[in-house]
């Protein structure tokens, strides 16, 4: 069984990933992940933080001489900003709990009911986890999954297709076409035109103290059908997916194919015809479904798409109430991302990549590489000739 923990606070020293249930032979080296923790940190629109941070990845367990050995893989990324709050969030009674207590709640983000529920009156114990400094655990993670899939031959790529009110024409690329496309936009979206129009809405909204979301979408070539289930619901591969893209920080609307535009057509309009030909086995010619039918993955392109709400530290102060005094105020801001699409986007990546995963190993097991891709190969030719 493949599984994963992430710890560690957002000022903290370091957080962890741990990976259990990864096979053994798996070719894994620090500067493959090293290259999403940047792509992670990227993105027009963020802010004073990532100026500090520099990630990488520490593989502190499961992994020697560049191959996984089937025990528990450790991930670590430091925090450089440790080094102006480790007073702060020492762990031992000499930690100052006075200097950088919040007691101001931000609209939109889990302060308040974080500090309700958890019990705290300092709403930094809420926000140092809540943080989305999380997901760099996640997609060290994440990546782990990805290296694995490409042995296989599954490549994932995502793009944004939406920031704010402005939205890309997204053109019909192959994977590589489209990872280059998106590798050259600072807002990682595939439409150049729609490119300059997003840094621009960005400045504007970051000049007027505002934030932003918007939309990313993931696809994946070169999954096997057959992946996910519906004799069980929780089994389902596009209940799992969904909640994985949900779970990524404001995120808040997930799609999987035509999604809520299928509503609006008649089933003649949705669903995707089935053909066949000797040399390439069953196909559709269109993919509505976005690669997913009955739970499963159907054998076309993967196609999820995400919508981010913008982001909840203002600039320009919303009103809240202080914990403490009950008085209200208008939040000040240190510091913030004015739009983090573009990296929510390769979190997207990296969840996406992590189910994937965990569906493959569930319907092909094995302890070892070379056993997966043995049946993986058997199964893809025993698919052709159904
Ligand atoms: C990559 C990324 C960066 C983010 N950066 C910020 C930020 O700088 N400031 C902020 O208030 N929220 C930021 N967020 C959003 C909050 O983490 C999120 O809104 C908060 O945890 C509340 O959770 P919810 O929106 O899912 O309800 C970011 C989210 C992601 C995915
Ligand atoms: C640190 C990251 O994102 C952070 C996510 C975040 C939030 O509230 O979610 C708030 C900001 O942190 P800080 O308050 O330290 O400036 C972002 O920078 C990161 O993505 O690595």
């Amino acid at each position: 069984m493949l599984r994963f923990l992430t710890a560690g606070e957002s000022h903290g020293p370091s957080l962890t990933a741990i990976v259990d249930g990864m096979p053994a032979g798996l070719p894994l080296e620090a500067g493959y992940i090293d290259k999403q923790l940047a792509r992670r940190q990227g993105g027009h629109g963020r802010g004073g933080r990532m100026k500090i941070e520099t990630d990488r990845v520490c593989i502190t367990s499961g992994v020697r001489g560049g191959l996984t050995l089937g025990s528990p893989v450790t991930l670590v990324v430091e925090n450089r900003d440790w080094e102006n709050w480790h007073r702060v969030m020492a762990p031992g009674p000499e930690a100052d709990l006075e200097t950088r207590a919040v007691t101001r709640p931000r609209p939109g983000h889990a302060d308040l009911t974080g500090a309700i529920k958890y019990g705290h009156r300092d709403v930094r114990n809420v926000l140092e986890r809540s943080s989305a400094r999380e997901t760099a655990a996640r997609v060290a993670a994440g990546t782990v999954a990805r290296r694995l899939l490409e042995e296989v031959g599954v490549a994932i790529v995502g793009s944004v297709v939406r920031i704010g009110s402005i939205q890309a024409q997204e053109p019909a690329l192959t994977a590589a076409e489209l990872a280059e496309a998106v590798g050259k936009s600072p807002v990682y979206c595939a439409d150049p035109a729609a490119t300059e129009k997003m840094i621009g809405e960005i400045d504007r909204a970051r000049e007027e103290g505002d934030s932003l979301g918007g939309v990313f979408e993931i696809k994946v070539f070169g999954l096997p059908p057959g992946l996910g289930s519906y004799v069980q619901r929780d089994r389902t591969l596009d209940g799992r997916l969904a909640g994985a893209l949900m779970s990524i920080q404001a995120i808040k609307g997930v799609e999987v194919g035509a999604g809520f535009n299928a509503a609006c057509c008649r089933g003649s309009e949705v669903h995707d015809e089935l053909y066949y030909a000797p040399e390439r086995g069953f196909y559709r010619a269109t993919n509505n479904a976005g690669g997913i039918e009955g739970g499963m993955s159907n054998g076309e392109m993967l196609l999820l798409r995400a919508a981010m709400k913008p982001i909840p530290t203002l600039y320009k102060p919303l009103r809240s109430v202080d914990i403490a005094t009950k008085q209200p105020f208008e939040a000040s801001v240190e510091r913030s991302d004015t739009c983090a699409v573009p990296a929510a986007c390769v979190v997207g990546e990296a969840v996406a990549a992590w189910e994937l995963a965990v569906a493959l190993l569930e319907k092909f097991g094995g302890e070892t590489l070379r056993e997966i891709k043995t049946r993986v190969d058997q199964y893809r030719e025993y698919q052709k000739g159904f």
